[in-house]
């Protein structure tokens, strides 16, 4: 279980005559289960990728603790199998000197052995591609072929929980819903659960269970998707209001 206690998060910004403390997240604290897919939505700016970078430990809060299964989420040791991401910039996620087949193998730091014995094929028929795409660079790749690359890459290690930062939004339309579909599709295959960061609130009522809705870096409302229609703040039946107008 991911636990998020009592989290602040700020940054210094350097004004004309003084530096001035600028809060970005308050008081943030909610539960993750494994198997679970939490949407984390709210406007730009809300708060929404500080508190992802959070929960996979690029970042420290200045206040709180995230532990995953009573353990710092910053400890290294920790996230290994526990959390891997997928961000919105699939371009700048794979390194463009490296093929899919290092791309992949990359985070995984395994043995030449086991490097060797790595089955490929059906990781990458599992996110929809074949092995033709092993040694092809990112730039021979489609955005929607090289979001499903990134998105192999983090399952290869079979985490707990995947976290997307805005995965879908650089996509096409139609290759957001086959993406959509691919990730209910894995969390079918391996069980493991999601935290989707998006501002798309369509698209994560499609994947989550629970959705949080962020508001100027504090939670607004945490619901269960089937009750979202009857969110209780002003805030969050605005937001909803303007989807489904
Ligand atoms: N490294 C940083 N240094 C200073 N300020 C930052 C930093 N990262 C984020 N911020 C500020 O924190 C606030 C929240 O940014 P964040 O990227 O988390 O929002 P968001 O909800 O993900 O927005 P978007 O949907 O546009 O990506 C913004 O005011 C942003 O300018």
């Amino acid at each position: 279980m991911l636990k998020v206690e009592g989290v602040y998060q700020s940054y210094r910004r350097s004004g004309l005559l003084r530096r001035t403390n600028h809060e970005v997240l308050r008081n943030i604290g909610f539960e993750w289960e494994k198997g679970e897919c939490l949407g984390i939505i709210g406007e730009s700016g809300s708060g929404k990728s500080t508190l992802g970078r959070l929960l996979l430990g690029i970042d420290k809060p200045v206040r709180g603790s995230i532990t995953f299964d009573g353990k710092p989420i910053a400890d290294r040791k920790t996230r290994r199998g526990a959390i891997s991401a997928v961000f919105q910039d699939y371009t700048s996620s794979i390194n463009p000197f490296y093929t899919v087949r290092q791309a992949i193998l990359e985070p995984l730091r395994l043995r030449k052995s086991e490097n060797e014995s790595f089955d490929f094929g059906s990781l990458l028929r599992e996110v929809g591609l074949d092995e033709s795409y092993l040694d092809r660079y990112p730039h021979e790749l489609s955005g929607g072929e090289a979001q499903r690359v990134c998105i192999a890459r983090a399952v290869a290690s079979k985490p707990a929980c995947i976290l997307l930062d805005e995965a879908i939004s650089s996509l096409d339309g139609s290759v957001q819903m086959q993406v959509l579909e691919l990730l209910r599709n894995l969390r079918e295959t391996f069980g493991m659960g999601y935290i989707f960061i998006t501002h798309d609130i369509q698209a994560a009522a499609y994947l989550c269970d629970r959705m949080m809705i962020i508001r100027g870096g504090e939670i607004e409302e945490l619901v269960r998707t089937e009750e979202l229609a009857n969110v209780q703040s002003p805030y969050a039946k605005e937001l909803l209001r303007k989807v489904i107008s």
